[in-house]
């Protein structure tokens, strides 16, 4: 296909990512130099487990607002079937927002935004869940030494958000054919970037990491279901919809 149509594409999809990121790289660095203090971290760990989780899934549905919005604005996108939409942001959006969440690591002190400020994983600890909160940290900390530019980001989490293999698909093809653009703007713009072209192939390698942490996120959200079914009642009706 020409380059202008690739050029057309990777244009209309960092522009999405750039209108619906939530918080700019920029405010998320000026904000990396506000970690929890002693006191913040002890006030979170004395929180009981349902505290938390109400607390963790009404930021989760708030980030992932931005990424429904997101996918709406990827021309392509709107125009598949709504049930394919459907299945495509029920699968992927956790997984886009995990790639999203690597600019909200701070490296030099391994903590994550959370709800204004920058926590390590100690201030997760009333969740129950340290194995899951563990391989979150792990993921933004490689997608953060990739050192992915916003560019890379709008298009990979495109390409994540487009995948052909998501089980009942109607359309698979066409959204393959999507993919496929997408993924070619990708190898163009890293290509252009830095000639370091084994960071698509790396990208690539991390897909299956994200697929390993939302399945385990889906199996911790069950088992605390099963403990605290009227608190998962309470969540937000967009989390229990996209991981009930
Ligand atoms: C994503 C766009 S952004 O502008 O970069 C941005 C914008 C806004 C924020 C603030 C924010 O929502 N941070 C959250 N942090 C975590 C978290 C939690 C445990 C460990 C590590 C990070 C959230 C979660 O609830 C979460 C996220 C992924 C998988 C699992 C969970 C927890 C389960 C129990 C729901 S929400 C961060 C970044």
């Amino acid at each position: 296909i020409s380059m202008t149509e690739i050029d057309r594409i990777a244009q209309n999809v960092v522009e999405s990512h750039l209108e619906t990121c939530q918080y700019t790289t920029d405010e998320l660095k000026q904000l990396a130099w506000q970690p929890y203090t002693q006191e913040e971290i002890r006030n979170f760990q004395n929180k009981s487990c349902e505290a938390m989780w109400q607390q963790c899934a009404t930021q989760v549905t708030n980030a992932i607002q931005y990424v429904v919005e997101f996918a709406k604005r990827i021309s392509g996108f709107m125009d598949l079937c709504q049930n394919d939409q459907i299945i495509l942001l029920k699968a992927g959006c956790l997984e886009v927002l995990l790639v999203r969440m690597c600019r909200a690591y701070n490296p030099l002190n391994n903590t994550l935004f959370f709800e204004g400020k920058y926590g390590s994983t100690q201030i997760f600890k009333s969740l129950g869940c340290d194995d899951l909160i563990s391989i979150v940290f792990d993921l933004a900390k490689s997608l953060c030494f990739l050192h992915l530019t916003e560019e890379e980001i709008a298009l990979f989490t495109a390409g994540i958000l487009l995948s052909p293999d998501r089980p009942w698909l109607t359309e698979a093809r066409k959204v393959k054919k999507l993919q496929d653009k997408i993924y070619e703007a990708l190898q163009h713009v890293i290509h252009k970037n830095h000639l370091d072209d084994d960071k698509l192939s790396k990208l690539i390698s991390k897909l299956s990491m994200l697929k390993s942490v939302c399945n385990l996120h889906v199996d911790k959200l069950q088992l605390f279901k099963l403990l605290h079914p009227q608190t998962v009642h309470n969540f937000p009706p967009l989390y229990k919809e996209v991981f009930s």
